[in-house]
């Protein structure tokens, strides 16, 4: 049987490495033995590719092509074998976030970035079984940025504001897959969240 794809995603500083570290301790959900990965990868030709481009001022189409290219490549290596050896596949980040990054970052190149985008994935990327949307103000994420340390070119109040709009436009396009969480609460609260939630996708499915 195909395994299952389950995403996570949000506005940076939304908590999903918090939630995925949690997750990968938490008991009831080791039990399933799921593959933890992200987007961008990590570590590979392509992912370096992207880790290099939004370090720098990289054409914005460009950049897109690159995320896309990482996409591709992280679906033929790990999520398609993953799938089809039954595994359940968490991934903090997918193709969402092209979606509502460049839906922005390319807003006054394009016509209809989003259409445009989902296009450009259309006939050979594999859809989200599950995907979370960690949701908190912009305000809070910059706050927590800042704390993290290091700031990305992504990380300004208006950018992630339209990042935000267009996330919760996907969802309520797919409310079958998505589920939108409350992460301005105590990271303990929505990692149980998220797992309860996964628990009763895995018992329904
Ligand atoms: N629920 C939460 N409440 C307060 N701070 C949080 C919460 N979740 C994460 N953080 C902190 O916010 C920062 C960003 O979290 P992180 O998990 O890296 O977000 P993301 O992976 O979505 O960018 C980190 O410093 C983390 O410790
Ligand atoms: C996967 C992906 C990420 N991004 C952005 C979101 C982040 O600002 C940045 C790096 O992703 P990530 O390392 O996941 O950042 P964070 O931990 O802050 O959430 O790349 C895109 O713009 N498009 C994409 O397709």
């Amino acid at each position: 049987m195909r395994g299952k794809l389950i995403t996570l995603e949000g506005i940076d500083g939304s908590g999903k490495s918090t939630v995925v570290e949690k997750l990968q301790k938490d008991p009831e959900i080791k039990a399933f033995k799921p593959v933890f990965t992200r987007e961008p990868t990590r570590g590979t030709l392509t992912g370096n590719a992207v880790e290099k481009a939004i370090q720098s001022d990289t054409d914005q189409l460009a950049e897109l092509f690159l995320f896309t290219a990482d996409h591709a490549e992280h679906l033929a290596k790990l999520i398609k074998p993953a799938l089809e050896n039954g595994k359940i596949v968490i991934s903090d980040r997918y193709s969402d976030s092209r979606y509502a990054y460049q839906g922005i970052t390319l807003k006054t190149r394009l016509e209809n970035p989003l259409e445009w985008i989902k296009d450009l994935h259309r006939g050979w990327t594999v859809i989200p079984d599950l995907t979370f949307l960690l949701d908190i103000r912009p305000e809070i994420s910059i706050e927590r940025c800042g704390k993290r340390g290091e700031q990305s070119k992504f990380e300004k109040l208006e950018f992630l504001r339209g990042v935000r709009e267009i996330f919760f436009k996907l969802a309520a396009d797919d409310p079958e897959r998505f589920v939108i969480i409350d992460a301005s609460c105590f990271p303990e609260h929505v990692e149980k969240e998220v797992a309860k939630k996964i628990l009763e996708f895995l018992s329904r499915n």
